[in-house]
């Protein structure tokens, strides 16, 4: 970490002290904070998807492995076929895919799709540009020299690097891989990532509802959200009421059992609001404590224990906002992942917003029909309450709307994350 600032050891004013500092910065704090996880599991080619390679990987068999026919058809030497046409070949063999290689290099073989193409033979000609007569096939165009064969190596050469450290494993990846003979593949071992729902306000969806309380929405939204990657394992301590007891036994156990603790609610300025003490009541700090964003503010970034702690506030839209674009880019780091930022599309506003300058907004936007440059116009979702279920419910993503600005109209050129992109 780059400054620290110690969690307040007594009174709660966090939403109150603490350097306001650019998103992007804090983004790079959180990121910086986060070292990957250094235990490896070597996995199954069947389990590995959506895992994260811990070493590069490099070819060790040429792709194909030997000159292999692209058609059904015939195998000739193509320099054979001289003067003028049409030609005649005799057929003096048959060579299926899985037949071993064989040698001929008189008049043609019958080959089929797959079948290494027997030395000697430089050239498939497709069955549908041939005729048969009795043990010969005529051809009336003469064959290109090398067509219709895949040549050993074409696709894949030994020693080539197929995959990097810190890639997701994608399902292409993992025929590649297949490809190679290769049975298992060594990655990083799983993020635990601890979930706290602080909010003596909370119940259970399925709980009854007494008056003053809420259902607890963030929960889920962060289940479901941490459950679409692969690399993530989640330990969830459930609801904890907001009292400095509870919240510090919960962040005293997660911190023992996890790699980052996310808490939700506590981080602003009342008296209800413990996280921050807490933190620093087990020992940790924080170096993220307010940021120039809407929503989101009062989102903490530091450490507790050996854990990346993130807390972010409990309006579920700000919960959303700051997963997206502060908590996630440290989990990826925590994962191995070499790219951690948010994946961005270029968009056009087609809504007019009046902002502050000072901070960075995010507003939930819904995608429309690409204009005449080929770049989706946006429709924008209210203002971007921070604590509206329903318009992040509505979203197809989250339009970045920079500091410095203090109208956006439309035509005006945006960025947005798209909700869809694990
Ligand atoms: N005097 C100040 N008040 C507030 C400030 C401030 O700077 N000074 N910041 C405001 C901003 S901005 C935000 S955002 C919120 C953040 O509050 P907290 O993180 O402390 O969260 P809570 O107060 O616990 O909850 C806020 C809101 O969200 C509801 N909530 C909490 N958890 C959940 C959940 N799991 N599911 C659904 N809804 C949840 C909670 O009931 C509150 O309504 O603080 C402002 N105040
Ligand atoms: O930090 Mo907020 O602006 O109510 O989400």
């Amino acid at each position: 970490m780059t400054s620290s600032a110690p969690a307040l050891p007594d009174h709660c004013d966090a939403g109150a002290t603490g350097a306001v500092i650019p998103v992007d910065i804090a983004a790079a704090k959180a990121t910086a904070t986060a070292s990957p996880v250094a235990e490896t599991e070597t996995l199954d080619l069947l389990t590995a998807i959506g895992r994260v390679t811990a070493t590069d990987v490099v070819a060790s068999l040429n792709l194909p492995p030997f000159n292999a026919s692209a058609m059904d058809g015939y195998a000739v030497k193509a320099d054979s076929v001289t003067g003028q046409g049409p030609w005649r070949l005799k057929v003096t063999g048959r060579i299926a895919a899985g037949d071993a290689p064989k040698q001929s290099s008189q008049g043609s073989v019958r080959i089929l799709t797959g079948a290494p193409v027997p030395q000697g033979f430089d050239t498939v000609v497709m069955q549908e540009k041939c005729r048969l007569d009795g043990d010969a096939i005529v051809i009336d165009q003469r064959p290109r020299t090398g067509q219709n064969v895949r040549i050993a190596g074409e696709d894949v050469r030994r020693g080539e690097s197929l995959l990097d450290s810190g890639d997701t494993l994608k399902p292409q990846h993992l025929a590649l891989l297949a490809g190679q003979g290769m049975a298992g593949i060594e990655v990083r071992r799983k993020v635990r990532i601890g979930l706290i729902s602080t909010g003596t306000e909370l119940r259970e969806p399925g709980q009854s509802l007494h008056p003053g309380q809420i259902f607890n929405s963030n929960r889920v939204m962060l289940r479901a959200s941490l459950d679409a990657f692969r690399w993530a394992e989640v330990l969830d301590f459930g609801i904890v009421p907001d009292t400095r007891e509870a919240i510090a036994a919960a962040l005293a156990e997660a911190a023992t059992r996890c790699d980052a603790i996310i808490t939700t609610g506590g981080v602003s300025a009342g008296e209800e609001d413990h996280v921050t003490w807490a933190v620093g009541s087990g020992g940790g700090m924080l170096d993220v404590m307010k940021v120039a964003m809407r929503p989101g503010k009062p989102v903490k970034v530091g450490k507790l224990g050996a854990a990346l702690f993130l807390g972010l506030p409990g309006n579920p839209n700000a919960t959303l906002v700051t997963f997206r674009m502060i908590a996630l880019p440290a989990l990826r780091k925590l994962a191995g992942l070499s790219i951690t930022a948010p994946t961005w599309t270029q968009a056009v506003a087609d809504f007019t917003y009046e902002k502050r300058p000072d901070r960075t907004e995010f507003v939930p936007v819904r995608l429309a029909a690409a204009g005449a440059d080929g770049l989706p116009r946006l429709a924008v979702l209210g203002r971007g309450s921070s604590a509206s279920l329903r318009a992040i419910s509505q979203a197809d993503g989250i339009a970045l709307l920079p500091p410095g600005v203090d109208l956006v109209s439309p035509g005006y050129l945006i960025r947005i994350e798209l909700l869809n992109v694990v």
